[in-house]
């Protein structure tokens, strides 16, 4: 690898850097012989403290955004922003990536948006991938991943394994915490979208203000020259992300029921279905969704925008939506049991379970029961805004654990109980599930909330293996 290719990503190259380098890291842990050291600033620690280490496994050199308080004996430069060199570093290191990446922002929708993407292109012949919070998926499976949007390194190692196996085609999903952290910075992408903002990770982000903007990084930073931005204009947070567009000189194609790109009419029931009908770029058009919820036809059309913009025809998408498979765990129908239906979905934030109580309520002829939790070490204003969402939206409600991590769980479910006194508590997640199925009567719906396609419950820092899937199936087995 030559250093040449760091020249991109960092200004000035420090005297005595070997002609030629292994790769980049920023974990020393991590580090081999010949590759340069990023040490970056990260939420619990400054990255410099490992330069030492990083220097004694073999770094020839280190990138990093202050002068280290004592010498690593490796040739040090000093940039701006570190994160940005370290993912065109990676980018550059890692090269050739896929020709046509798209990315999908918003509080709610991204897994949904890049998987259907994924399965337009791909029914529309174009091999591809999605890589987010479910990992890296193809015709051929899933690669799962930790996070939604993983970190520089991983994601370039992933593109280029995509891009060796003639996979040009990615939809990816970028979480505000990524494009904060500049984990995207190495990829210029041809479309981006933006669902819709609502509350989640007030823990990170001062304030829902700084929330949006590391969600507008995306079209202001990381949308290529003359590329498309999609913009879902029923959420009313949505301007700032056309000014942002509009800022970048992007084409704009706005959805919803007003959009101009795809305007959204009637959105009819069929079984557990949908039939959507509208108009796309004026015309009248009309599909058959065989997903459950309102708001899966607006991640289908912003979909359908998105792989619009990079190649698909109008008729290969519409023809790909009828066809489209949900993402494993959001609003899942799980099981139907004596007359009443059981839904599993990955709602784990205020607006995402009040859409989805909202979405199932159409089925309900008796009550509608909802199980959840909210996840420790996490946001923790989210908590009484489930309780009270749980409380006014559902006719039956029980508070129980997910993923409490190092919180005390019990403190965790009273935060949520404290704005949904009537609900029923049952800490242990397994039996809050057989509890409620086994309360099931005809035209009951459950709904069970928070983990999705997740098959771990977090204790602590231990990952016990949970499914709601299995346990749901094994409970109605015992009844
Ligand atoms: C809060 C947060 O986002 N942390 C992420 C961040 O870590 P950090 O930079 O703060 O790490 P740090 O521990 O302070 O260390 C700083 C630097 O020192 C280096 N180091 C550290 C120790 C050592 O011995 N040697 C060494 O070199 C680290 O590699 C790092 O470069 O950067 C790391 C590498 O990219 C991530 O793995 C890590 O994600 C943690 C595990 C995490 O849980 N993140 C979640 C909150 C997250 O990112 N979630 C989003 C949103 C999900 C959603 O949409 O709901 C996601 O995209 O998944
Ligand atoms: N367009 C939407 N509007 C409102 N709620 C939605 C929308 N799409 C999905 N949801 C809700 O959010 C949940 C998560 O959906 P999805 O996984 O697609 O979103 P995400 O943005 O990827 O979430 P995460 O930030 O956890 O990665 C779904 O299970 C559903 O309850
Ligand atoms: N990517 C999300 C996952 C949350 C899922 C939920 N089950 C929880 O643990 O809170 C986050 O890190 O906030
Ligand atoms: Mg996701």
């Amino acid at each position: 690898m030559l250093l040449e290719l760091l020249k991109d990503a960092v200004s000035v190259v420090p005297e005595g850097v070997p002609g030629i380098i292994k790769g980049v890291n920023a974990d020393s842990r991590a580090i081999e012989k010949g590759e340069v050291f990023f040490a970056l600033p990260g939420t619990s620690v400054h990255g410099d403290k490992f330069a030492g280490q990083a220097a004694q496994r073999g770094a020839v050199a280190m990138v990093t955004d202050r002068e280290p308080a004592s010498d690593p004996g490796i040739p040090v430069l000093v940039v701006d922003d570190v994160r940005a060199a370290y993912a065109r570093a990676a980018a550059r290191t890692l090269a050739p990536q896929p020709d046509v990446a798209v990315a999908v922002t918003g509080t709610n929708g991204k897994t949904s948006v890049a998987s259907f993407v994924r399965q337009i292109w791909q029914t529309s012949g174009y091999p591809s991938a999605s890589v987010g919070t479910l990992g890296v998926e193809t015709s051929d499976g899933l690669l799962p991943g930790e996070l939604t949007t993983p970190d520089s390194l991983t994601i370039h190692k992933s593109l280029a394994a995509l891009k060796a196996r003639g996979i040009d085609h990615v939809a990816m999903e970028a979480s505000s915490h990524g494009l904060d952290q500049r984990r995207l910075d190495g990829i210029r992408f041809k479309a981006v979208g933006f669902t819709n903002l609502s509350r989640d990770h007030l823990d990170y982000h001062p304030d829902m203000e700084a929330y949006s903007k590391a969600k507008q990084r995306l079209f202001t930073d990381l949308l290529e020259e003359g590329g498309s931005a999609v913009i879902n204009t029923d959420d009313p947070e949505h301007m700032p992300f056309v000014f942002a567009a509009l800022d970048r000189g992007a084409t704009l194609l706005t959805i919803g029921r007003e959009g101009a790109f795809f305007e959204i009419g009637e959105i009819r029931n069929e079984g557990y279905g949908q039939r959507v009908t509208g108009r796309l770029v004026g015309e009248p058009v009309s599909f058959l969704l065989p997903l459950t919820g309102a708001f899966q036809a607006s991640n289908a059309v912003m979909a359908i925008a998105l792989a619009m913009c990079t190649g698909v025809t109008k008729e290969q998408a519409l023809a790909a939506v009828e066809k489209l498979k949900g993402a494993k765990g959001r609003l899942e129908l799980v099981a139907e049991h004596n007359g009443a239906a059981i839904f599993v979905d990955y709602s784990h934030k205020p607006v995402a379970l009040e859409t989805a109580l909202a979405s199932l309520r159409d089925y309900v002829k008796g009550k509608l029961h909802v199980v959840f939790g909210a996840g420790g070490d996490r946001d923790k204003g989210k908590r009484p805004m489930m309780g009270e969402v749980a409380g006014r939206m559902a006719d039956k409600v029980i508070v129980t654990d997910d993923n409490p991590r190092t919180e005390d769980a019990a403190t965790i479910r009273a935060e949520i109980m404290a704005a949904v006194p009537q609900a029923v508590e049952i800490g242990d997640r397994k039996t809050a599930i057989e509890t409620a199925t086994a309360q099931l009567m005809p035209g009951d719906v459950l709904l069970i909330a928070g983990k999705g396609h997740e098959d771990y419950q977090i204790v602590g820092t231990t990952k016990h293996h949970f499914s709601d899937h299995e346990v749901v199936l094994a409970a109605l087995k015992g009844l």
